[in-house]
């Protein structure tokens, strides 16, 4: 991987405070996902959302993001701040580049800059093992391959808080450990939310906070 070249990314200013959930109720007909669900996530963190599947991982991670709104209480920190997100699926246009998928959150790049960015985006890809696929339509590409491109975007993406939903599915031990590596220097400072339920990214992650979704379930939380 260009080292040198990852580190001369822009870094964003760590944010003060913390995300709030307080009194959370999330009811889809009559099943209760969140009853009275208190957590506190500190910003400038990354903070692994573990439990198993159904548990309500994906669930939590839309109510931070303000995708759905809780049935009762209330989520506060997130105002004014600037979001990304790589969900379950891709969500990427498949009859378009890589880089015009890559440059979909800054459609104001022009000249210059869209050449520094793209260049950075090509040492960001080529460090998660996919070299010279920038001019690529994103169709070509296996499932691993569209996997990486959507957490090149969402990590390219100038924003302060950070949603990955189980962004690893799919990718071997190695590619994993390897992806983590990659864009590790692009999460210093951001709030990270990143659902799991494989205890070993733990480790790949570094040091994040960690919340079983189980405990948010029966009590209150912090990280
Ligand atoms: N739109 C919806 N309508 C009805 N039920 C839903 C909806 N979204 C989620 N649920 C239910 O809420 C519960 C929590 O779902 P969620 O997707 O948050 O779990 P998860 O922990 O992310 O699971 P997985 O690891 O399988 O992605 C599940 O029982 C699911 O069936």
């Amino acid at each position: 991987m260009d080292e040198r070249r990852l580190r001369e990314m822009p870094r964003q200013a760590r944010t003060e405070g913390a995300v709030t959930l307080e009194h959370v109720a999330k009811r889809y007909g009559e099943h209760i996902v969140f009853d009275d669900a208190n957590a506190s996530f500190a910003h400038g963190r990354i903070h692994a959302i573990m439990g198993a599947s159904g548990q309500g991982k994906t669930t939590l991670l839309r109510l931070v993001a303000g995708l759905e709104q809780p049935d009762e209480g209330r989520i506060e920190g997130m105002a004014g701040l600037r979001r990304a997100a790589v969900f379950q699926e891709d969500r990427l246009c498949e009859n378009l580049s890589v880089a015009a998928n890559v440059r979909m959150p800054h459609p104001g790049l022009k000249g210059a800059e869209k050449q520094e960015f793209l260049g950075r985006c090509e040492a960001l890809l080529t460090a998660m093992a996919l070299p010279d696929c920038l001019a690529r339509p994103v169709h070509e590409l296996s499932g691993g391959m569209k996997r990486r491109v959507a957490i090149a975007r969402a990590v390219m993406a100038e924003a302060d808080v950070l949603f990955f939903d189980e962004p690893l599915k799919g990718l071997d031990p190695a590619g994993s450990a390897l992806v983590l590596e990659a864009i590790d220097p692009l999460l210093d400072g951001k709030t990270v939310f990143w659902s799991t339920h494989r205890e070993e990214e733990l480790a790949l992650l570094g040091r994040p906070t960690l919340l079983r979704i189980g405990d948010l379930k029966r009590n209150g939380a912090e990280a």
